[in-house]
């Protein structure tokens, strides 16, 4: 079984390495959606594979550090690409929840799916 839970946060950033005269060079904002999917057995006395309560509690000190903040200047998001954000989610968030993946949207159309590969 798997489940999930949504979390959104506001932040700017721009990305560095995109081509000259690309957009994204320039500094602008997001509303991020991110889903953090956990993967386990569902307890047959709750009925629920963990609470999603939990998800929260595990994850929101990590969303903090992203909330309202200029990306480019956090450690390890020097170039915050959706695919980067969501690998530096996953590094942060595994050692306390049993991630099947994490989903990141940057706006309503796109986003990626990490789910541990490389
Ligand atoms: N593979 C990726 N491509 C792009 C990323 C990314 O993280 N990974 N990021 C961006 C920009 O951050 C951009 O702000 C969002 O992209 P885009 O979908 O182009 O957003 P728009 O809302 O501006 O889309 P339009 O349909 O062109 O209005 C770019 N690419
Ligand atoms: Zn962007």
């Amino acid at each position: 079984m798997e489940i999930f839970r949504e979390f959104k946060f506001e932040a700017a950033h721009r990305l560095p390495n995109v081509p000259d005269g690309h957009k994204c060079a320039r500094l602008h904002g997001h509303s991020y959606r991110i889903e953090v999917h956990v993967r386990g057995e569902v307890d047959p006395v709750t009925g629920w594979l963990m609470d999603f309560a939990e998800i929260k509690t595990a994850f929101k000190p990590v969303l903090d550090q992203l909330d309202h903040y200029y990306l480019n200047e956090i450690a390890g998001l020097e170039n915050p690409t959706s695919e980067v954000l969501a690998k530096w989610l996953w590094e942060r968030t595994i050692d306390s929840l049993p991630l099947s993946a994490i989903h990141v949207r940057e706006t309503c159309t796109s986003g990626c799916i990490y789910r541990g590969e490389d």
